[in-house]
């Protein structure tokens, strides 16, 4: 079985979790495209998606799925996204497609994060994923002087510009042994917008597709 049938089987899991007649989070990335394709199977059980990318929001509304505007909404049940990485704690690194702000913005509404992912994902210690920070152009080499004093080898993100019109800057050499610290250390930095470590918000719940079916991490 490939990685991309483990993701797909991953993300069709997802659908006995989504609750009808509700709004649904949608986040990013190869994996979440499979799990767009399956909502699209259910799109007249659902209200709708609030969505973490114009990457996202193109592929449901060729579906056929109403994206509603975020500050429209209070809550709403379920977030479902992927990861680059994931521990045993779920805490995770995301990012690896530069969505990390929006969807971090979207996990933060989400009652509950549902993280999708394929086997190869799953880490003890996070940090070999090199590590997505979105910065505010201007203080990009500012930023990258203190990401180095964290002990990380930071490398600005060729040719990509986010949603929000900021850079990425990659941070190499990481070995994340606490994350909710990191990532609040990381986010007090000027300049910095989001950093890709989700753990002061982890996942809820976790389907990690493998060749042998989906394992469900409650
Ligand atoms: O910015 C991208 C997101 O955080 C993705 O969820 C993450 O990179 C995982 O992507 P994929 O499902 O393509 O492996």
């Amino acid at each position: 079985m490939t990685q991309d049938e483990m993701k797909k089987n991953a993300a069709w899991a997802a659908l006995q979790y989504v609750p009808r007649n509700t709004v649904v989070g949608v986040g990013t990335g190869s994996t979440v495209n499979h799990f767009i394709d399956a909502l699209a199977s259910i799109k007249h059980e659902i209200k709708g998606a609030v969505s973490s990318s114009v990457q996202s929001t193109e592929k449901l509304q060729a579906l056929g799925i109403a994206v509603l505007d975020l500050n429209s909404i209070d809550s709403f049940s379920v977030y479902v996204d992927g990861a680059d990485e994931i521990n045993q704690h779920k805490h995770m690194i995301k990012g690896g497609g530069a969505a990390l702000t929006r969807e971090k913005i979207v996990a933060a509404v989400a009652e509950q994060f549902i993280c999708i992912v394929d086997q190869s994902k799953q880490v003890d210690v996070l940090g070999k994923f090199p590590l997505p920070v979105e910065v505010i152009p201007m203080a990009s080499a500012y930023v990258a002087r203190q990401l180095t004093k964290l002990g990380g080898r930071p490398v600005l993100r060729q040719g990509v510009i986010t949603d929000n019109g900021n850079v990425i800057i990659d941070v190499h050499d990481l070995a994340i042994t606490a994350p909710v610290k990191l990532e609040q250390q990381i986010n007090n930095i000027v300049g910095v917008v989001c950093n890709g470590i989700f753990a002061n918000r982890a996942a809820d719940m976790v389907l990690v597709g493998s060749a042998d079916g989906t394992q469900v991490i409650k």
